[in-house]
This record gives C-alpha cells, structure tokens and sequence, in this order.
C-alpha cells in the first residue's frame, strides 16, 4: 500500500462550551492538519502515472479547506447567545458555526470527510491542536 501524507495549518479561535477549566475560555491555536491518503495501486497512464495521485491537487484540496477557517472564530452551534452572535459579525468577525464541540477529535473528524467528499481515497487524518496534543480520525482498521 501507498500512503501519501500532506500538511497545512490555520491560525483560529474557539472555546469548549461546558468545559470545566481553561478551554472554556476564548482561545486561540496554530491547528496542523496532517492528511493522509492510501492507494495499493499506482495509476498506470497519463500525467500520473506512477503516482496514486498528483501532490500538487492533494495539498491544494487541504489548502482549500484549511484557507476556509484561517483567521476565523470557530463555535459550535447553540453555544453562544444569538445577539452575541450578531454583535460579533456586526464588528466585522469572521465567523465558522460548526455542529459540534470543536475539539481536535471533531476536526480530524472533519477533515476526514471534507476530503472524502472531494473523492480522495483518505486513510487518516491528525489535527494538531498544539505541537504536542493530536487527534487521528480513521474508519479502516491499521
Ligand atoms: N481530547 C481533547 N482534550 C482537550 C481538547 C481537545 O480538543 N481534545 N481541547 C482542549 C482545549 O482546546 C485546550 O486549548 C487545549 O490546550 P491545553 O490542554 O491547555 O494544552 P496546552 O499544551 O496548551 O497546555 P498548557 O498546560 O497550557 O501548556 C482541552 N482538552
Ligand atoms: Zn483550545
């Protein structure tokens, strides 16, 4: 099997809604996406020969997708008051509503089927959160 593994990171705030401590506080993290993608076969013909896929589209499709939340505010749905919702785009804040609790484990979750979307054959995803704390999503068994 082939694994190709590509890298980008984003700069965003959030909090943990009902979290008991610090994370419950605004905050802010460098997230780093490493994304990894499996084939057992190369492609046999064509400018990819030889390749599972180009890096080129691969970093570009995790470019895409981590570009979309860089300097944002990401909270989860339901976790913040409508009018400070309101307040804040009215200042001009960038905002990402998420459905869920924006944890490490919840974007690799993420990562994960954004790129499965865009047809990658993903095999895992780890999101950084800091340089020593990561989540790794995967469905396929190791
Ligand atoms: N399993 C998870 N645990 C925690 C997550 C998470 O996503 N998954 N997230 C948080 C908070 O977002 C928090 O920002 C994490 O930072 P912290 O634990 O403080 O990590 P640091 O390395 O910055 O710790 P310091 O002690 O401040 O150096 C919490 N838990
Ligand atoms: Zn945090």
């Amino acid at each position: 099997m082939y694994i190709l593994e590509t890298e980008q990171s984003f700069d965003s705030a959030h909090f943990l809604s009902g979290y008991k401590g610090k994370c419950s506080n605004l905050h802010g993290h460098r997230w780093r996406v490493v994304a990894r993608i499996a084939m057992d076969e190369l492609n046999k013909e064509g400018q990819t020969r030889d390749m599972v896929i180009d890096f080129g589209d691969f970093k570009d499709a995790l470019k895409k997708l981590t570009d979309a939340l860089d300097h944002s505010f990401i909270f989860e749905t339901g976790s913040l008051k409508e009018t400070t919702v309101i307040a804040l785009k009215e200042e001009g804040f960038l905002l990402h509503e998420v459905p869920f609790r924006p944890t490490a484990e919840q974007f690799s979750r993420y990562f994960y089927e954004q790129l499965q979307d865009l047809n990658f054959p993903v095999y895992n995803i780890s999101v950084y959160e800091t340089p020593t704390n990561c989540s790794t999503y995967q469905e396929a068994s190791l």
